[in-house]
């Protein structure tokens, strides 16, 4: 390999490059959020340079905005394009029904509105974030800030009568202050051990007037990449029905890594 790609790094690329296969010039793509998603705009950028792919992307948060400028892929607002082709984004959690949990770098609102707007969503990860069950990793929900300890407190009361393993809420911080997402909002982490119902969980939480959004995503990604560190990927497509495997040369693209 070209640069010293750490395995988990490796796995996060080959699982990028793979989906920019699905990606075609003249497509409105939703970009995601996070580490993987950093690697999609790093290939995508390099096919607008050296491909002349002609995309337009909508960034699902501001870091990505800034990311995506920086590197020369045109991008314009959800509002401007109406629809998406595709979006492709990272997760923290996927099970086997291509249920996700999202929203561990805060951008959960604004990356479920972009998916839900496209036609198709692509997520793409390395081996950790297969799971059977959801829930090891902790949970996101999105809340207004107004009363939040009262939303807190009704969202424990929620968990109480739910089908998982723990029931601990935190709000979530950045420089010891309350994190506030894009949106304005904070976030408060459920860390359940495992979810047993989601849906269910998903649609309790979503009753409660202070909770915009949990970054539960089901019923929303359609085709599941997950990325080795030497190369491999598995391709799980909901809608085809289908798991293949591919492989992605890992060192052929010296540009790419020389932009880290
Ligand atoms: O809010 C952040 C997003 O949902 C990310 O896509 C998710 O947290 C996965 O991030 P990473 O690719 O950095 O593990």
């Amino acid at each position: 390999m070209s640069a010293n790609l750490s395995p988990i790094d490796a796995a996060k690329y080959a699982a990028a490059r793979k989906a920019c296969d699905y990606v075609e010039s003249g497509m409105k793509i939703g970009l995601g959020t996070g580490s993987t998603a950093a690697w999609l705009v790093r290939c995508l950028a390099e096919m607008v340079r050296e491909d002349g792919l002609k995309i337009t992307g909508v960034p699902t948060s501001s870091r990505t905005a800034e990311m995506a400028q920086a590197a020369g892929i045109p991008i314009t607002t959800l509002d401007e394009v109406g629809r998406l082709d595709l979006t492709i984004d990272g997760a923290d959690e996927a099970d086997g029904n291509l249920t996700l949990i999202k929203g561990g770098g805060g951008a959960l609102l604004q990356e479920k509105i972009v998916a839900t707007a496209s036609e198709r969503m692509i997520v793409i990860a390395d081996t950790t974030k297969r799971v059977e069950t959801l829930g090891a990793f902790p949970l996101p929900i999105e809340v207004v800030r107004f009363g939040w300890k009262s939303t807190r407190e009704a969202v424990a009361e929620i968990l109480s009568a739910a089908d998982v393993m723990d029931t601990k809420i935190t709000l979530r911080e950045a420089d010891g202050q309350p994190y506030v997402t894009d949106e304005g909002h904070h976030i408060l982490d459920l860390h359940l051990g495992r979810i047993g119902a989601p849906g269910r969980l998903a649609q309790s939480l979503l009753s409660l007037p202070g909770v915009v959004e949990t970054g539960l995503f089901i019923d929303i990604c359609d085709v599941l990449i997950t990325g080795h560190g030497d190369g491999r990927v598995e391709i799980r497509d909901l809608d085809a029905g289908t798991v293949t495997e591919d492989r992605v040369t890992l060192g052929a693209d010296d540009n790419i890594f020389r932009a880290l």
